[in-house]
């Protein structure tokens, strides 16, 4: 039986995105989308579509994929814990109180929250972290670039790249550029006397991020409760 999906935040770029891969991925049967506002004609392709405050509303699915706003995000999270589903969130500015409530509900619930479904940005907390540990006292500067309608800043992912910084024993400082339509670029530098080791991720598509959070959330089905990582469906 493939997984019954509900796509939140599903007229946003990510959500289209993921709408896109997921009707010709036969892991998945899309149950419904929510955005914030619906077109007029409620039913595309077979798709039914929901607002916000239609949840309760919404056919049974097993899995949510959220790429949303802050402020869509309570929401959804207590929809998937009342009814059991699991959730694979990217969305990202989420306040310290909202990232307390998401660990609570991994008591109840399978879920996952990454600030970036690439698999090179998986493998840039690894490397950010062995060079914040063999550089000590090296200036460790985290540069994040992204299109001029993002909202959040510094980015989810160089909070998440700073993190690993932090675990290496660096003391990250961040900066943020918004310009043009940049889907997605970080940079990590390392600054000592004389020599710079910088690594930076690009991210040229959307699309990688959209199929990540497709991969986590067949990899999550079944699962029980729990607060899983990117790295935890990679093996
Ligand atoms: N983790 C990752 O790999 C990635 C994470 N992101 C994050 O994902 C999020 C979305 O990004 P992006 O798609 O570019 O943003 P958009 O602004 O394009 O999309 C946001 C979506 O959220 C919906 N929305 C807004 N408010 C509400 C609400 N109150 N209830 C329900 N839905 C609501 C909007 O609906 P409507 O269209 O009706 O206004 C829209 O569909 C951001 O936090 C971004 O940082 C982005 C890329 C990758
Ligand atoms: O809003 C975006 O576009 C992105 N947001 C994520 C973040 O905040 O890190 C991931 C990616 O960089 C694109």
């Amino acid at each position: 039986m493939p997984t019954r999906l509900l796509i939140h935040g599903a007229n946003g770029r990510m959500g289209r995105a993921v709408r896109r891969i997921a009707v010709t991925d036969e892991r998945f049967a899309i149950a419904g989308v929510v955005s914030r506002s619906t077109p007029e004609v409620r039913v595309i392709d077979g798709i039914p579509f929901f607002a916000a405050n239609e949840l309760s509303g919404v056919p049974e699915f097993d899995v949510c994929i959220d790429f949303s706003l802050p402020e869509a995000f309570d929401g959804i999270l207590a929809e998937c814990a009342k009814r059991g589903a699991a959730l694979v969130s990217g969305t990202t500015g989420l306040s310290d109180a909202q990232r307390a409530t998401l660990d609570a509900a991994s008591a109840k619930i399978p879920l996952i929250w990454a600030s970036n479904f690439s698999l090179g940005v998986a493998l840039l907390h690894q490397l950010v972290e062995v060079a914040a540990t063999r550089l000590p006292g090296w200036d460790c500067d985290i540069v994040e670039s992204h299109h001029v309608h993002k909202k959040d800043a510094p980015s989810g992912t160089a909070l998440t790249l700073g993190e690993a910084a932090k675990q290496g024993g660096a003391d990250p400082h961040y900066a943020s550029l918004r310009a043009g339509d940049i889907v997605g670029e970080h940079l990590v530098q390392f600054s000592g006397q004389g020599e710079r080791i910088e690594l930076i991720h690009r991210a040229n598509d959307r699309d990688i991020f959209a199929r990540g959070a497709l991969h986590a959330a067949a990899w999550l089905h079944g699962r029980p409760p729990g607060h899983y990582r990117v790295a935890d469906t990679l093996g």
